[in-house]
């Protein structure tokens, strides 16, 4: 009869709330140390808004809340479960507009998403999360392992494909990008392929390089189908902190980024960062993750994620 006990909650909740657990107690613990223990004044929402910016919020979002917990409160105790309710509430208005699903419209076959990003950004991971989820929604996928600089990244993505079941277009390490995408865009073509996930080098050493072998991926494969591609997802890891907000410019400018992706949520306690980036960029938001599990990349959605974030508990 217990329908609201622990264990009935969805799982994608626990992940959510356990991956967000160093940000959201971070920012509980550091208001337990002065909210409800005085009225509140002008310092406690300086303080307060201190708390938010160490996570990471930003300091447009952060003044806000605190601005928020201020009116009508003056004067008055509060607890911490007021304000992180407020927190709640505020960064949900900030995310809900950019809280959008991948949308893979049937008139492309393939659908070709470009995956880009720097190294170690979770990029090739998330490649392979990505097509679990999608084939195990019954669609025909394929990858392409664009990313021919690493022979790691190559031979990370073959492991993806065998344990998720989709074929993988590789080629030999240093080979060219362009033409790999080329021939992956054209055999997925030939067998009816729903999704080509195309991934590709993130050395940040080199930009210009890096930018202009982008580039060329687009041009490239754009012979085979001049509307790819169809999406291009950039993947940011969450614990490089404020270095995502120029990642997202210098790849927007270059890839035309349609969505985001963001990683290693569970690895920080400035998962506030997309937040800000959020505030900043009002880029879609596809997917988090939240964990290195395939199950751990989850759609984003706005009121699950501030929640999680504030630390409150999921009511639905
Ligand atoms: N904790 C955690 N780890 C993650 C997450 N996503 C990816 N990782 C890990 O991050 C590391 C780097 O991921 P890769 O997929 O190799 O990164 P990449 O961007 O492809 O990097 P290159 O292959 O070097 O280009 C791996 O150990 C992943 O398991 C996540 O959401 N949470």
């Amino acid at each position: 009869m217990n329908d609201t006990s622990e264990t009935k909650k969805p799982s994608w909740w626990r992940r959510l709330s356990d991956g967000l657990k160093r940000t959201s107690s971070s920012i509980g613990t550091a208001l337990a140390e002065f909210v409800s223990k005085r009225k509140l004044d002008r310092a406690m929402l300086e303080e307060i808004e201190d708390v938010l910016l160490r996570a990471d919020l930003g300091t447009d979002v952060s003044a806000r809340i605190a601005a928020a917990v201020g009116e009508g409160r003056y004067d008055k105790m509060i607890s911490a479960s007021d304000v992180k309710a407020i927190v709640a509430a505020e960064v949900e208005k900030v995310l809900a507009p950019v809280a959008q699903p991948l949308v893979i419209d049937g008139d492309h076959k393939p659908f070709v998403i470009l995956m880009v990003g720097v190294n170690g950004s979770g990029k090739t991971t998330t490649i392979g999360k990505l097509a679990a989820r999608l084939s195990g929604e019954g669609r025909k996928v394929m990858m392409a392992a664009g990313d021919t600089f690493r022979a790691a990244a190559i031979e990370q993505l073959k492991v993806w494909g065998e344990r998720t079941g989709t074929p993988v277009v590789a080629g030999a390490q240093g080979s060219d990008a362009a033409s790999l995408a080329f021939n992956a865009l054209t055999q997925a073509k030939a067998e009816g392929r729903d999704v080509l996930l195309i991934d590709t080098a993130g050395r940040l050493q080199n930009r210009a390089e890096l930018m202009s072998e982008l580039e060329k991926v687009v041009r490239v494969i754009r012979k085979v189908d001049a509307s790819a591609p169809h999406a291009v997802l950039l993947v940011l890891d969450a614990t490089v902190g404020q270095n995502a907000l120029s990642q997202v410019e210098a790849f927007s400018r270059t890839a035309g980024v349609t969505g985001l992706v963001m990683t290693k949520l569970d690895g920080t306690a400035r998962g506030g960062i997309l937040v800000a980036l959020a505030e900043k960029h009002k880029i879609p938001v596809h997917f988090i993750g939240v964990g290195e599990g395939v199950e751990d990349l989850s759609p984003f959605t706005a009121a699950d994620f501030a929640k999680a974030i504030a630390g409150t508990d999921n009511a639905s």
